[in-house]
């Protein structure tokens, strides 16, 4: 059967790393037996310039009927005063929520050839494999009310409300229990229930799901703490489970700790099977077009796709394996590298992948 992918390449930098994905895709189609066909769509700031609206109605219609969603990234300075509902990242956001993409799993593992790209020392990030799984449609970024207003003193204020459901926090809790059975049984719910009451509901969902997974050990941490312990000692994670907010900030910085942003991959997915795939960075302005983009985490996003929306494992085996070559081999972009004169550039980095598909 014919896999639908629709490609939404975004802003900045997210053309350039959807590129080298379509490089793989092309390659595992010609020569892995892939069954695909590639759609393009809008999405973002180059939505908003060219369809005056950052989630159009056509981009809509595909992305409902695609098989899978690859995004590159959103946003750009050029777009941050806009109104907030012709800003790129409400595109996104809309995607998300429009699709149900409740469950976004954002994995982050070190390969042993990047150990001395952390910051973090050697010994604190070797053998690193956690799993963090962030609520993606609900929470602070979506509750009711929310907006811009004067108060009778004269003073603006902003505000919005964090507000979450138990059928949502079961929802995601399902979802976390269950990736935790599958790898290293251990979970941690990572919430601010000493003073937030949508996190004590959140910790009291968790803890009583925890009695139908007696595989999975369940732990909760304050996200203050979880912060500080995943640069102290990472490895004492196996999966993390929190809300969107929380989940946004610890996972870039658990990005930092497999060397870079540019290496952590992503899966947005719905109740179904189907899902949206994009690195956890964003459309990286400072250093667009200029070849010095990271293709890594959008390649592994590929990986990704194949794996959860297209039952196609081996390829994604495949995948991830031509990218741990590709390190071994020495590749570095500059990100990565230890001295970037001498870095790969985007598609030097996505040809070398593709390469070492044949191997
Ligand atoms: N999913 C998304 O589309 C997404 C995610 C985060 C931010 N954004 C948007 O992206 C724009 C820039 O945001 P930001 O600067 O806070 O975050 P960012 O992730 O784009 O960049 C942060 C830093 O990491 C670097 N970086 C990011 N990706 C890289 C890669 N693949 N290779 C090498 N270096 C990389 C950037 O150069 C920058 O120095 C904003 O408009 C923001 O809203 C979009
Ligand atoms: C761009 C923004 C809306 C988005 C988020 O906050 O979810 C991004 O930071 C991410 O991590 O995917
Ligand atoms: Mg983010």
């Amino acid at each position: 059967m014919t896999h639908r992918i629709l490609l939404l390449p975004g802003d900045h930098i997210g053309p350039e790393i959807v590129a080298e994905a379509e490089r793989l895709l092309r390659a595992l189609s010609a020569d892995f037996g892939l069954d695909a066909e590639l759609e393009y769509a809008h999405l973002g700031g180059c939505a908003v310039d060219a369809e005056g609206d950052p989630f159009p109605a056509t981009t809509r219609r595909l992305a409902e009927s695609a098989d899978a969603i690859l995004l590159g990234a959103v946003g750009g300075p050029q777009w941050d005063d806009r109104p907030r509902d012709q800003r790129p990242e409400t595109g996104l956001l809309k995607i998300r929520s429009t699709l149900g993409l409740f469950a976004n799993l954002r994995p982050a593992m070190l390969f042993p050839e990047l150990a001395a790209a952390s910051s973090l020392r050697p010994d604190v990030v070797a053998g690193l494999d956690i799993l963090i799984v962030r609520e993606l449609v609900g929470g602070i970024y979506f509750g009711q009310p929310r907006g811009l207003r004067t108060r009778d003193d004269g003073v603006r204020e902003g505000f919005n409300t964090l507000v979450y459901g138990a059928d949502e926090i079961e929802r995601i809790g399902h979802a976390a229990f269950q990736a935790a059975a599958r790898r290293g049984g251990r979970l941690c719910s990572v919430d601010k229930a000493n003073v937030l009451e949508s996190s004590e509901l959140w910790r009291g969902v968790m803890t009583d799901l925890a009695a139908r997974y007696p595989q999975v050990e369940l732990s909760h941490m304050y996200v203050d703490n979880a912060a500080m312990q995943l640069v102290r000692d990472p490895n004492q994670f196996d999966v993390i489970v929190t809300g969107n907010l929380f989940g946004d900030v610890l996972s870039d910085c658990a990005a930092m700790l497999t060397g870079s942003i540019g290496m952590l991959p992503s899966a947005s997915l719905d109740d179904g099977g189907r899902g949206l795939y994009e690195p956890v960075h964003g459309s990286a302005p400072d250093i667009a077009g200029r070849g010095l983009a990271n293709p890594l985490a959008t390649l592994l996003s590929v990986a990704m796709m194949l794996r959860h929306s297209l039952d196609e494992a081996a390829l994604a085996d495949r995948v991830e394996q031509a990218v741990a070559r590709v390190l071994a081999d020495g590749y570095r972009t500059a990100d990565l590298a230890t001295d970037p004169a001498r870095a790969a550039d985007t598609r030097t980095m996505g040809q070398a992948v593709v390469n070492a598909l044949y191997h």
